[in-house]
């Protein structure tokens, strides 16, 4: 996999219209339907209490002050009234505040749970056009996103937007030909939000692209840190991030100079537009007592309709980017995954493996593999040589099903290997990769891997067997150890020989092996053959290994060249093969090991 972060979709494929993507929310949201309906209606009761404290005000006016009737009973009461419906309708939205925040932490748990699950069941295919800074943040950021999405939806916009329709209904009850004039401000502000998105959006995406390239500059250097520092390019990287990061400040002021310059001005005069009017049509109007009451009500009611519609309009921006979020989790999810057998008892019992004219290319116009035919008795130890690109990993992934050949057929045990069921497969196979991968977590975790039936003993016997108990004992805490990030820190060949250790755990029918000793030392790597010797006749072995020495006591080697079976037999008959490449390749290796004998004198 490729190291970087950046916008696009992960593997090419265009997400569909963010708009469209509602339903992967609604879906996370399902089992909190009775929650989303409770804190609906409440916020229509919050915002009915919030609609009546302007009535109340015109009573108070209209009733007692301007014909100076002052019942203090009555006034004291409209006054508490007041006072109890303006706090219960703040006290109830903010305990709605909390529900929707606690509906959308969940929801967004849900939603990160399901990406991730089906991240771990996607096709090794998927993962050689995917990148993993863009993977990483599939599953983070825009789904923390979606977190936003939930909590505006949910909150912000339908609060406000209840808020506004309550009180349009409420200036209508009390004057509907006033209501109009004030309902012109809903077209008028989503009309001053569209012309302010087009004349931002070039600031925005800008901002955006350069984010994401600050992240991918980051995470391109933290992984080449080494080879970075080793080669003196510090010093340029760091100027490169440098000027990133003060072109995106820029594009960032930009961003808000639109905002501060252009939007907030443009609604704040539209606010007083929208008062001169209203007063103006009062004057307007003979101004008897009653009137003063209905002015107070108006003027109570723009602002309560002003402030929700700004803060749904200053939403706006942040909503449709988690909109965007949001569709690029559904392009995720919508990744078909991989579709195993069923399951239908059948197993691998002996590992016996058979290839029969089996030809694969990762892009099917260009083969990498060509009509291989191997028969690989249970048991048996085969090792699998060539060149650089010949084709040795290749065809350990297809017999590890990781990608399906096109075509040939191989089996196990007589049966094709794609007819076994996944958990049968697995359980059956151990591998050792050439990159071995570390958990943050303890060494006894790191062999066990959380498989069951693999308890303190069956580690520590599959550690003896991998050679790897001597160094485990010496590390400071043990088998308890802590391994990988912010734990002790492992040579490259014990993780080698911790990789081995954690396949032996599995006791498997059949263990692959890519360059698992290329990185231990000679006298490790004896111990590790004869480790490897103790399995022949129960455990089916296939090594790739560019140290020739590890397969030397191999039943049968396998010779690959450009993806050609070119040779194949023991090390004495391949040995006795005049111009062969396996000959070939074992004197080069001896010459080399002996120039390094000489430098090292
Ligand atoms: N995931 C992939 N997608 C596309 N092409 C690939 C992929 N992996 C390998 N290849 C190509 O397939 C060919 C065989 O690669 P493979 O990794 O099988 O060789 P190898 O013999 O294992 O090499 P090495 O000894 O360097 O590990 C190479 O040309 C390589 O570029």
């Amino acid at each position: 996999m490729k190291d970087a972060s950046a916008d696009p979709p992960v593997t090419g494929k265009t997400p569909e219209r963010p708009w469209q993507s509602v339903g992967l929310l609604l879906d996370a949201a399902r089992p909190e339907r009775p929650q989303l309906l409770r804190g609906g209606l409440w916020l229509l009761t919050a915002a009915a209490l919030d609609v009546l404290g302007p009535i109340l005000g015109k009573r108070y006016i209209d009733h007692h002050l301007l014909p100076g009737r002052y019942d203090i009973a009555e006034m004291g009461a409209l006054l508490a009234l007041m006072l109890a419906t303006g706090w219960a309708a703040s006290w109830l939205r903010y305990a709605q505040l909390s529900r929707m925040a606690g509906v959308a932490r969940r929801s967004v748990l849900r939603l990160r749970e399901r990406v991730y699950a089906h991240v771990l069941a996607l096709p090794m295919a998927f993962f050689d056009k995917a990148i993993t800074g863009q993977l990483v943040s599939r599953v983070t950021n825009d789904t923390e996103a979606v977190n936003q999405l939930y909590r505006q939806v949910l909150y912000v916009m339908l609060d406000s937007t209840i808020v506004v329709l309550g009180s349009l209904v409420a200036m209508a009850w009390l004057d509907w030909r006033l209501m109009l004039i004030v309902a012109t401000l809903v077209p008028a502000m989503v009309l001053i939000v569209l012309g302010y998105q087009r004349l931002s959006a070039p600031a925005v995406q800008r901002t955006r692209q350069l984010r994401s390239d600050i992240n991918a500059q980051m995470a391109e250097s933290m992984a080449g840190m080494a080879v970075l520092q080793a080669s003196g390019a510090a010093g340029r990287f760091a100027e490169r991030f440098g000027a990133t990061n003060a072109e995106h400040r820029l594009s960032r002021i930009a961003e808000l100079r639109a905002n501060a310059w252009l939007l907030r001005p443009a609604l704040d005069l539209l606010n007083v537009l929208l008062l001169v009017t209203v007063i103006y049509s009062f004057g307007r109007r003979e101004l008897s007592g009653l009137e003063v009451g209905l002015l107070y009500a108006f003027l109570s009611y723009i602002a309560r309709v002003v402030e929700p519609l700004i803060q749904i309009t200053m939403q706006f921006g942040q909503l449709q980017q988690a909109m965007v979020a949001a569709s690029r989790v559904k392009a995720l999810l919508a990744e078909a995954e991989q579709s195993g057998p069923p399951q239908d008892g059948r197993v691998i019992s002996a590992g016996a493996l058979r290839i029969e004219g089996v030809s694969f290319g990762y892009d099917p116009a260009r083969p990498v593999l060509h009509g291989i035919d191997v028969d690989i008795p249970a048991g048996s130890f085969v090792g699998i040589v060539g060149h650089t690109g010949s084709g040795k990993s290749t065809l350990l992934s297809l017999l590890l099903r990781f990608y399906d050949a096109q075509q040939g057929r191989i089996s196990v045990d007589g049966q094709p290997l794609a007819a076994v069921p996944d958990a049968a497969f697995r359980d059956a196979v151990g591998l050792v990769p050439q990159e071995p991968y570390l958990m943050a977590a303890s060494v006894r975790d790191n062999i066990a891997m959380g498989r069951p039936g693999i308890g303190a003993a069956e580690v520590e016997a599959a550690a003896q067997a991998a050679r790897a108990h001597d160094f485990i004992a010496a590390l400071p805490q043990g088998y308890d150890t802590l391994l990988g990030e912010g734990g002790a820190r492992v040579s490259t060949g014990q993780k080698q020989l911790l990789a081995m250790a954690r396949a032996l755990a599995g006791t498997p029918r059949i263990l692959f092996l890519d360059e698992a000793t290329s990185n231990i030392d000679s006298a490790t790597e004896r111990r590790v053959s004869d480790a490897l010797a103790t399995l022949h006749g129960r455990v089916t072995v296939v090594a790739i290994a560019h140290r020739l020495s590890t397969i030397r006591a191999a039943d049968q080697i396998l010779v690959l060249n450009h993806g050609r079976l070119q040779e194949r037999g023991t090390h004495e008959v391949l040995m006795g093969l005049d111009g062969g490449l396996y000959r070939r390749l074992v004197e080069l290796q001896t010459l080399a090991e002996a120039d390094a004998a000489d430098e090292a004198a």
